[in-house]
């Protein structure tokens, strides 16, 4: 069977809490599918809905064609990370994934492959109580991980994680995909996703805003523009203005460019005498993209986290 997230006009209140307002998109096996929007939008609420963890009120969440309740091995299907904090914390990482494993009656090899996987078998025996949040999203994921399931599906995965670990976890979110699993991550931070996600599905007020392949966005972002590194910038502007281009200060050391063809570019800066050591075609970053991708949805704009209890 394929894996497979399939979310239909999925609606959910919180009394008068409307938190999922339409909820509709899907997951492909083999790409890594971002699920970004600012606090509150209802990325949580959907993946709750999906693992069956809250009814929605309409619509419907299938993984590889089923809901969770109908998956005869639900963990061999969907392996999942909501919340890092959730766990014993008195037992040892490997006691815990011990105690996951036997419930589902896995054995305790897995629980070392996993614990492999994710770089924790150094660690395995200290009480999970003791780790930092990024030990605990690495204990999060080899949990999810030992089903060996054909999707995954992490909430916020980077949070607590320092440099070296979201390195570490973009290289593993990349890896379960290219393995053909469909891997979907939740963030509200689009420098987390950078280089990471193939697919981006952004999400505001309990609904999709946008649902697109990241080459395509940061495409469109980029437009045809061109960026010039300087340390003149200032000077760059005024000639490359004076030529007709629209400039726009990227950086300290870079402008972007546009209405003026490359060549035509280094021909102004040659003739005004401005030094520049770069000119190339500018690539936006996925930041950039998703600003782009929101600037005109105000309703998106206008979400703000609600104080709710939970
Ligand atoms: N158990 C609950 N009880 C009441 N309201 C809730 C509950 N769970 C979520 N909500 C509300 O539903 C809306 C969507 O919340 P959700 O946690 O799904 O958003 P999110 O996109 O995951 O946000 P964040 O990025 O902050 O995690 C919010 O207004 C939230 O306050």
């Amino acid at each position: 069977m394929e894996a497979t997230i399939e979310v239909s006009g999925l609606r959910k209140s919180f009394g008068r809490t409307v938190a999922l307002d339409g909820m509709t998109f899907s997951v492909r096996p083999g790409l890594v599918t971002g699920f970004v929007g600012p606090n509150g939008a209802g990325k949580s609420t959907t993946m709750r809905v999906i693992l069956g963890l809250n009814a929605a009120n309409e619509g419907t969440a299938l993984i590889s064609g089923k809901p969770y309740h109908r998956l005869r091995h639900p963990l061999s299907h969907v392996g999942s990370l909501l919340d890092a904090a959730a766990l014993h914390s008195s037992r040892s990482a490997r006691g815990h994934l011990l105690w996951l494993a036997h419930s589902q009656g896995m054995s305790a090899r897995r629980v070392d492959e996993v614990l492999e996987l994710v770089g924790l078998t150094s660690a395995a025996r200290r009480k999970a109580g003791g780790y930092s949040l990024g030990m605990r999203q690495r204990l999060g994921i080899a949990a999810a991980l030992l089903g060996d399931p054909a999707t995954v599906m992490l909430d916020e995965p980077f949070n607590g994680m320092d440099p070296e670990g979201i390195v570490w976890i973009r290289g593993f979110l990349r890896s379960l995909a290219a393995q053909g699993r469909a891997v979907l991550v939740s963030s509200h931070l689009m420098s987390e996703l950078e280089d990471t996600a193939d697919h981006l599905v952004a999400v505001g007020r309990g609904k999709v805003i946008a649902d697109s392949s990241v080459a395509d966005l940061i495409g469109a972002a980029s437009g045809s523009r061109v960026a010039v590194r300087t340390t003149a910038p200032q000077d760059t502007m005024r000639v490359l203005a004076v030529a007709g281009a629209t400039v726009a200060a990227i950086g300290r050391d870079t402008i972007t460019v546009s209405g003026l063809a490359p060549d035509r570019i280094v021909t102004v800066l040659n003739e005004g005498a401005v030094p520049f050591s770069e000119v190339s075609a500018h690539r936006a970053t996925l930041e950039e993209a998703y600003m782009e991708l929101t600037r005109n949805a105000v309703e998106f704009r206008a979400a703000m986290p609600t104080e709710v209890a939970r």
